[in-house]
C-alpha cells in the first residue's frame, strides 16, 4: 500500500515538479539523448542548477564539474528517480570528460557580488576564469550550446567568442549570454503592479545584463495593464537593480542563486528543445546580433537546430525606452571592448 502510494506520488510530483519550469511544459522530444555540462555546479547557483536539470527528462547525461565539490554534489543529486545519469567530476584534470560529448554547457562558473560591487568588478577573476573553461569546451566539445551565466555577461559572452575564434571553434548561433533572470524579474514586477495573473505575463528584456544595460521593454508587456509613466519607470529601475536588491538582502552572502538557478533551467530547457525541433521556442538571450551597430546584444532569440535560428528585432519602442536604448550603448560597448581586449591579450 505505502509503496503503490508513494508511487503515484512519484508519477505525480514528476510532473508537477517539472512542468512549473515553462508554460510550453518539458515533455516533447525526451526520447532523444542529451549531455548537459555544468560548470561551477558545486556553487550557489551551480547546486540548485543541477537539481532542477535533474529534474529535466530532456537531459539524458547530466555531468557536474567544479574544482571541488561535485562528487557530493553529484552523489546527492543522482539519487533522484529522473532520467538522467549524473556524474560529478572535479579538477582541472577531470574537465575534459566533463564536457566530451555535451550538447549544453551551462557556465555559473566564478565569484559572485559582495555590496558595494558592480558587475564589472567580478571580471578580473571571473575573465581568467571563463576563458579557460572556454578553451577548454573549444577542445572537448566545440559544437556544444554555450549557456554564459558568470559575470559580467557583457563582457563575459565576448571573452568566449574570442576564445572560440582563436581556436578555429566559433559559431556565433551557440553563444548565449543567459539574461533570463532579467525577463523573469521583469514579469513578476510586472505582474504585481498592473494585477494580472503572472503565469499570463511577456515582457521582452534587451539591451545587456548589467544596471542601465538591462531595458525591459514594458510597452510591449502582456496582458497590457494600463500603467502610468511613473510606474513603467519605477518598474524598470527596480528590473535593472534587481541583482543589486538581492546582493544587499543578502548582505555579504553572495547574489542570486535561486531565482538564476530557476532562470538558467528555463534558458537551458529552451536550448534543449531548439536542438530537439521544437518549433517557436523564442527566449531573450545577449548573442553576436545586428539587431544595433553593437557586436553583441540581448533580444528576442528563436531556437533551433543549431542554436540561434533567429535574432528577432526590438519592434516598437516607447519615447522612454528609446532613450533607454541611446543611454545604454556606450556602457555596453565599452564592455564588449573589455571582454574582446582580455581575450586577445595573451
Ligand atoms: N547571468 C546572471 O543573470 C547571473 C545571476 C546570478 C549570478 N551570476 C553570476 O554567476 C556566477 C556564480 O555565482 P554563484 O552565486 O553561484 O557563486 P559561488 O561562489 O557560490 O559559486 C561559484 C562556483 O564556481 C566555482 N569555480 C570557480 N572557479 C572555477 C573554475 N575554474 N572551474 C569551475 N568552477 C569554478 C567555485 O568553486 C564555486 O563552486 C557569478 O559570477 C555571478 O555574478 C549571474
Ligand atoms: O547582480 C548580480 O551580481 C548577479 C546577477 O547578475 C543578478 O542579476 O542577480
Amino acid at each position: 500500500m505505502r509503496t503503490s502510494m508513494l508511487r503515484s506520488l512519484a508519477r505525480k510530483t514528476s510532473t508537477a515538479s517539472t512542468s512549473y519550469l515553462t508554460r510550453r511544459g518539458f515533455a516533447s522530444g525526451s526520447a532523444i539523448d542529451r549531455k548537459v555540462a555544468i560548470l561551477g555546479a558545486a556553487g550557489g547557483i551551480g547546486q540548485p542548477l543541477s537539481l532542477l536539470m535533474k529534474l529535466n527528462p530532456l537531459v539524458s547525461q547530466l555531468a557536474l564539474y567544479d574544482i571541488a565539490g561535485t562528487p557530493g554534489v553529484a552523489a546527492d543529486v543522482s539519487h533522484i528517480n529522473t532520467r538522467s545519469q549524473v556524474l560529478g567530476f572535479a579538477g582541472e584534470e577531470q574537465l575534459g570528460k566533463a564536457l566530451e560529448g555535451a550538447d549544453v554547457v551551462i557556465i555559473p562558473a566564478g565569484v559572485p557580488r559582495k555590496p558595494g560591487m558592480t558587475r564589472d568588478d567580478l571580471f578580473n577573476i571571473n575573465a581568467g576564469i571563463v576563458k579557460s573553461l572556454c578553451t577548454a569546451i573549444a577542445k572537448y566539445c566545440p559544437h556544444a550550446l554555450i549557456n554564459m551565466i558568470s559575470n559580467p555577461v557583457n563582457s563575459t559572452v565576448p571573452i568566449a567568442s574570442e576564445v572560440f575564434k582563436k581556436a578555429g571553434t566559433y559559431d556565433e548561433k551557440r553563444l548565449f549570454g543567459v539574461t533570463t533572470l532579467d525577463v523573469v524579474r521583469a514579469k513578476t514586477f510586472y505582474a504585481g503592479k498592473a494585477k494580472v495573473n503572472v503565469a499570463d505575463v511577456n515582457v521582452p528584456v534587451v539591451g545587456g545584463h548589467a544596471g542601465i544595460t538591462i531595458l525591459p521593454l514594458f510597452s510591449q508587456a502582456t496582458p497590457n495593464g494600463n500603467l502610468a509613466s511613473e510606474e513603467i519607470e519605477a518598474l524598470t529601475k527596480r528590473t535593472q537593480d534587481g541583482g543589486t536588491e538581492v546582493v544587499e538582502a543578502k548582505a555579504g552572502k553572495g547574489s542570486a542563486t535561486l531565482s538564476m538557478a530557476y532562470a538558467g533551467a528555463i534558458f537551458a530547457d529552451a536550448c534543449l528543445k531548439g536542438l530537439n525541433g521544437v518549433p517557436d521556442v523564442v527566449e531573450c538571450s545577449f548573442v553576436q546580433s545586428t539587431v544595433t551597430d553593437l557586436p553583441f546584444f540581448a533580444s528576442k532569440v528563436r531556437l533551433g537546430k543549431n542554436g540561434v535560428e533567429e535574432v528577432l528585432g526590438l519592434g516598437p519602442l516607447s519615447d522612454y525606452e528609446k532613450q533607454g536604448l541611446e543611454a545604454l550603448k556606450l556602457e555596453l560597448k565599452s564592455s564588449i571592448e573589455k571582454g574582446i581586449k582580455f581575450a586577445n591579450n595573451d
